[in-house]
């Protein structure tokens, strides 16, 4: 397994956001972590990588117990997490934010450079001068994920990387999504939109108030749109 959650609670102050979450990631495979606004996907992300203080459970990252380990440990060791938020250096260009990004190889995880990224993501060799600043939205979400693949992970959280594009970029998001994974990075994408998930993912966990409420294949999730219903704002 590449990444094994169990247990998981996490708490902001006095509040209770995660009830034992679980979940795993094959070697490989492509996971949606899919549920409506504020359902708890990001503090679910937040949490693997330690930047939720109160958390409690065990998480395995390729066998590793990560559960304790400071954020910056968890990403050198190679799980990569692209925020909801996109945070590029809006100063530096394009190319100076991939450098930013840049961790030595690593064995058994795919290996990145800045040529094998702009064929991954056109646009940004088009613009490896420009500064990030002036970058559109989507622009910028492909410059995180790209940057964050400069560090070479095995394994990428990536948080709604669907929201606010449009229709086009949409669907460079679907392919570089796909050929991340036939590189050999695992995944596991946050989402809102069942759509776009369908088309990147090979299971899906739905959360619901901090809990896990479904996990299965993408086809179950399709057999059951009662739980799509549900849980789900389609
Ligand atoms: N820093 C914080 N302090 C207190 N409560 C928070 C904090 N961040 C999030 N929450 C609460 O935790 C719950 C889960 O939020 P979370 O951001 O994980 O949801 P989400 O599924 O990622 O939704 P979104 O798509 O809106 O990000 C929500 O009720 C939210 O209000």
């Amino acid at each position: 397994m590449k990444l094994s959650v169990s247990n998981l609670n996490s708490h902001y102050g006095p509040a209770h956001i995660l009830f034992d979450i679980g979940l795993e990631v094959g070697e490989g495979e492509v996971v949606a972590l899919l549920g409506r606004n504020g359902a708890g996907k990001s503090t679910t992300f937040r949490s693997i990588v330690g930047l939720v203080a109160l958390r409690e459970g065990q998480i395995l990252f390729e066998g590793k117990d990560i559960s304790t380990a400071p954020t910056h440990e968890i990403v050198r060791s190679g799980l990569g997490y692209v925020p909801e938020e996109r945070r590029i250096f809006t100063d530096l260009t394009v190319e100076e934010n991939l450098e930013v990004g840049r961790q030595k190889p690593r064995p058994g995880a795919p290996q990145w450079t800045r040529e094998k990224l702009y064929k991954l993501f056109p646009n940004l060799g088009e613009m490896k001068n420009r500064p990030g600043g002036r970058m559109s939205g989507g622009e910028q979400q492909m410059l995180t994920i790209a940057r964050t693949l400069m560090g070479n992970p095995s394994l990428v959280l990536l948080d709604e990387p669907s929201e606010g594009l449009s229709p086009k970029i949409v669907e460079q998001m679907v392919d570089a999504i796909l050929t991340m994974k036939k590189e050999g990075v695992s995944l596991v994408v946050s989402e809102q939109n069942l759509h776009f998930a369908k088309l990147i993912s090979d299971r899906a966990y739905i959360i619901e108030r901090g809990r896990i409420c479904f996990a299965g294949t993408m086809a179950e999730l399709d057999a059951r749109p009662d739980i799509r219903d549900a849980h789900l704002s389609i």
